[in-house]
């Protein structure tokens, strides 16, 4: 049997998943805005197209400013950040740039929308005169009929935020937040739906028949995902014990969730509770802030 066991299952005594994912989150927001720093005093000419950097003037000059670039998916993930984040004093959200990483095609304002969930939960309440307001990049409302259009027109919104495609083979996200459901899809990406996880180009692909929820999507690429800075899945539960044991303990199923798993080895983190580990034999490490090697 092969096992792979990711840098870090995060457990700690007296934090709750929430209170875990909010450090960790703004651990990885703190360490993007100083990497971003160090680059704009390394580099004063060229814009690294990777970076979580954007331009702003000022008096006519340009001046670049620090980013903190995060993806989120959408489902229980956005009640853990919730309930994690808000409360929080260290939360930058004025430095943040939100990106999708998985969209259903519905409205807005429905309540199978990930942006409109984001936006009720999160979004609306954040005290923007006080921390700042987040960009938030969203797919087009216009767009929910027309899967193929919707995806072509939200690469085009990730190729204009990290600074064009020429020059950047791929987007990278310092953080990129993932559930996973008792199926292994992650994000869109659906077990058996190969053409779409063999993607290698594209950095969104549409999603037509999903077999669970809104049948219309678009999703972000194991590519895209595995590219990111950091890599960090949240899954609590006893119905997602099976899938944590599938994904554990047998690799080779090709889970989309296990393919991200490996792909990214080395800068993921996973966020379980004990139930949904219940199946699984791990060493139980206590929480840390980051993945082991980082900096
Ligand atoms: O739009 C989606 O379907 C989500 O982005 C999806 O990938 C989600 O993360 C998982 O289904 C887990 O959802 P739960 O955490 O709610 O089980």
């Amino acid at each position: 049997m092969t096992t792979t066991v990711p840098k870090v299952f995060a457990f700690h005594e007296f934090l709750g998943v929430a209170e875990a994912v909010a450090d960790h989150v703004v651990y990885a927001q703190n360490s993007a805005l100083n990497r971003g720093l160090k680059e704009k005093k390394s580099s004063s000419t060229s814009l690294n197209s990777t970076s979580g950097m954007r331009e702003t003037s000022s008096g006519g000059k340009k001046k670049k400013e620090a980013r903190f670039k995060i993806a989120l998916s959408g489902g229980s993930l956005i009640h853990v950040l919730r309930e994690g984040l808000l409360k929080r004093e260290d939360v930058q959200w004025g430095k943040w740039d939100i990106y999708f990483a998985d969209e259903r095609l519905v409205p807005f304002e429905s309540p199978e929308s990930n942006y409109g969930l984001a936006k009720r939960e999160i979004l609306d309440r954040i005290d923007t005169e006080k921390y700042g307001r987040p960009n938030v990049f969203h797919i087009d409302e216009q767009l929910i009929g027309d899967p193929q259009e919707c995806a072509e027109n939200y690469e085009k919104v990730l190729i204009k935020g990290f600074a064009g495609r020429d020059s950047v083979k791929l987007p990278m996200f310092d953080l990129f937040l993932l559930g996973c459901a008792p199926d292994g899809h992650i994000a869109s990406l659906f077990p058996n739906f190969q053409e779409n996880l063999r993607e290698k180009l594209a950095w969104v692909v549409p999603v037509e028949n999903a077999p669970s929820g809104p049948a219309n999507r678009i999703s972000l690429t194991i590519p895209v995902i595995c590219h990111s800075h950091r890599v960090t899945f949240v899954v609590e539960g006893a119905t997602k014990a099976p899938v944590i044991k599938t994904i554990m303990e047998r690799p080779e199923k090709g889970l989309p969730s296990s393919i991200v798993n490996e792909g990214a080895a080395g800068r993921v983190s996973w966020f379980v509770d004990d139930e949904a580990l219940r199946d699984v034999f791990v060493t139980k490490k206590k929480y840390k802030f980051h993945v082991d090697g980082d900096e």
